[in-house]
């Protein structure tokens, strides 16, 4: 029965009731089949010499619906994403995104099929403006179409709605106002904003974060869950991996867990912890210090010069490739 208050706020309670009720029945087991997947994984092995990073058997991630990923330190979370999304390349395994097979598919191709990721360590190149990082996020995700490039009508028009596009996301994050900004004078809790907000520019349908709340102060911590519920309310569908528990309880509609490398348990934010096995995968592990300030400097060089490169392999930042339905299905 609807009576007019549910009428009235159909859109947010709709999505969120129903990627609760796929899950309602579900068994808590590793692997458990869900409804509707929109990304399922099998076997897909990563190796770092003698260590296995990852060692996934079969996952499946619920389309419409907010899925942690959690795990202790070193448990193969960020290196299961890089598999994922084309950022490494994996020993093994096969996965599909939308019932496409997308292993051995390069990163910009799996954004381009509508499958982005942010990084633990944002990317926006800080000596870059917050608008260049926006229409480098259009470009650099699609990657470059030589012959569209060289027809300046075609890729004129681009601009303007890439430009648009850019402008509306960065009102919607609140990031107008730093628009001619370089990203590095931007916080760290505005840089993960524009990360967010660079990966929209693709109009993607799943979107991995890794790690979207480490480094923000709390004032934007908020902010920040909003923007990832809205993603969900926008029919989207968002797998991110979080240390913070008590984001996971607060936006989650489910939780994957991993250890050394496997998924080890699957459930509910509400119950997830009390299981025995992410109990015992917790007390097993082994805890990292947190990172110093030189640390994470360290690494955030170390990824602007990997993006750095990906640029100059894709070819700057100018005449981005049009998206039509028929591109993507290439
Ligand atoms: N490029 C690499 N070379 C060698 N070992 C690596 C590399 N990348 C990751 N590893 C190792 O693989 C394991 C999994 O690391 P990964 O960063 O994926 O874990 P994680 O679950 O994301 O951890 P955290 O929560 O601390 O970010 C760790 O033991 C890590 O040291």
């Amino acid at each position: 029965m609807h009576d007019a208050k549910t009428t009235a706020t159909a859109g947010a309670t709709d999505r969120k009731a129903a990627a609760l009720a796929a899950f309602k029945d579900l068994a808590r087991d590793p692997g458990v089949p869900k409804p509707d997947p929109i990304l399922v994984a099998d076997n897909v092995v990563r190796r770092f010499g003698g260590l296995t990073a990852v060692e996934v058997n079969h996952v499946e991630v619920q389309r419409g619906s907010i899925t942690a990923l959690i795990g202790p330190n070193g448990a193969g979370k960020t290196t299961f994403f890089n598999q994922l999304t084309g950022f490494d390349t994996a020993d093994s395994g096969t996965w599909t995104f939308n019932g496409r097979a997308m292993n051995g598919v390069p990163a910009h191709k799996v954004a381009r099929a509508g499958m982005v990721r942010t990084f633990q360590l944002t990317k926006a190149l800080s000596r870059l403006t917050v608008m260049e990082n926006m229409r480098l996020g259009a470009q650099q995700q699609k990657g470059e179409n030589f012959w569209r490039a060289l027809i300046p009508s075609v890729w004129r028009g681009q601009e303007e709605e890439i430009t648009e596009r850019a402008e509306e996301l960065l009102v919607r994050f609140k990031l107008d106002a730093k628009r001619d900004d370089f990203a590095g004078s931007l916080s760290g809790g505005q840089r993960k904003l524009l990360e967010m907000a660079r990966a929209l520019m693709v109009r993607p349908e799943l979107v991995m974060l890794d790690e979207p709340m480490a480094g923000v102060n709390p004032a934007l911590t908020q902010s920040l869950l909003g923007h990832v519920k809205d993603l969900r309310e926008q029919g989207m569908t968002v797998l991110f991996v979080e240390h913070d528990m008590d984001m996971v309880r607060d936006i989650s509609d489910w939780v994957i867990v991993m250890a050394q490398g496997a998924v080890i348990a699957e459930g509910p934010p509400s119950t997830i912890m009390s299981d025995e096995r992410v109990i015992d995968a917790y007390l097993g592990a082994h805890h990292d210090a947190p990172l110093s300030e030189s640390e994470l400097e360290a690494q955030l060089h170390e990824a602007e010069a990997a993006l750095e490169a990906e640029i100059h392999e894709t070819g700057g930042i100018t005449a981005p490739e049009p998206e039509t339905a028929e591109e993507r299905q290439k």
